[in-house]
């Protein structure tokens, strides 16, 4: 069981493709981690392997089932299964939604039932912040709030792009914990993104270089 890129070229419209021929495979319940100078395509990878944007060759596959499109086009069966934390809790929030509809949109579109009390309560959010909005929080409370609304969909696999960068080392610990607990207890395969080598170092059971799993095309 793992969430896989198979030789993935991946880029912006008429631009030479950003990723050539990449590879990777996170397992289901690991902490995978994958490091890279900024710039280099962490980020293209990680919207690849969220089913957010496609390959123009190559393939994902969660759970050995290739996937056959993107965002609410691909197959019922893998929707919701990879979520993703993004660098900045505010830049990935509706300023003028509470707390609580921010965790519940993404399981109401989706139209399936979501307890946001407890998923809150499974990040350390406190009920009381749940009435806020994004400006009333702190950044830490807001990505734990972000956490909350990527656990609320139930994912397979968690992808967190630089999640903790903006975060002071305290609440960094703790989110990084929080991660943890739900790779061990739902399961769950985490690809956690960051320039922090220690970081990696401390929580990954494997590490790789972006440029490790590029194989150029022959002849290049
Ligand atoms: N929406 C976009 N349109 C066009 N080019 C883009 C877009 N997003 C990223 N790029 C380009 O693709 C390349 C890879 O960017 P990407 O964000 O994937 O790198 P990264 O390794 O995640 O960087 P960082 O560590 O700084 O977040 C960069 O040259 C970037 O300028």
């Amino acid at each position: 069981m793992s969430l896989a890129a198979h030789g993935v070229v991946a880029g912006y419209r008429r631009r030479p493709p950003v990723l050539t021929d990449v590879s990777i495979s996170v397992p289901a319940g690991t902490i995978v981690g994958l490091s890279g100078p900024s710039g280099t395509g962490k980020t293209t990878l990680a919207r690849v392997l969220a089913l957010l944007d496609a390959p123009r060759a190559g393939s994902v596959s969660v759970d050995d089932q290739v996937a056959t499109g993107t965002r609410f086009a691909v197959q019922r069966e893998l929707r919701g299964s990879v979520a993703m934390l993004f660098q900045s809790p505010r830049a990935s929030t509706d300023p003028r939604l509470s707390l609580r509809s921010i965790i519940a949109q993404p399981a109401e579109v989706a139209r399936r039932p979501v307890d946001v009390e407890g998923v809150a309560a499974r990040v350390g959010l406190t009920p009381d912040l749940l009435t806020r909005r994004p400006y009333q929080v702190s950044d830490g409370q807001l990505q734990r709030a972000c956490l909350a609304r990527a656990l609320a969909q139930g994912p397979r696999y968690l992808i967190c792009d630089e999640a903790t960068a903006m975060l002071d080392a305290a609440t960094t610990a703790t989110l990084v914990r929080l991660v943890e607990a739900e790779a061990a207890a739902q399961d769950v395969g985490v690809l956690l993104i960051s320039h922090d080598e220690e970081l990696l170092a401390a929580c990954c059971s494997q590490v790789s270089a972006l440029a490790d799993l590029r194989r150029e095309p022959a002849g290049h």
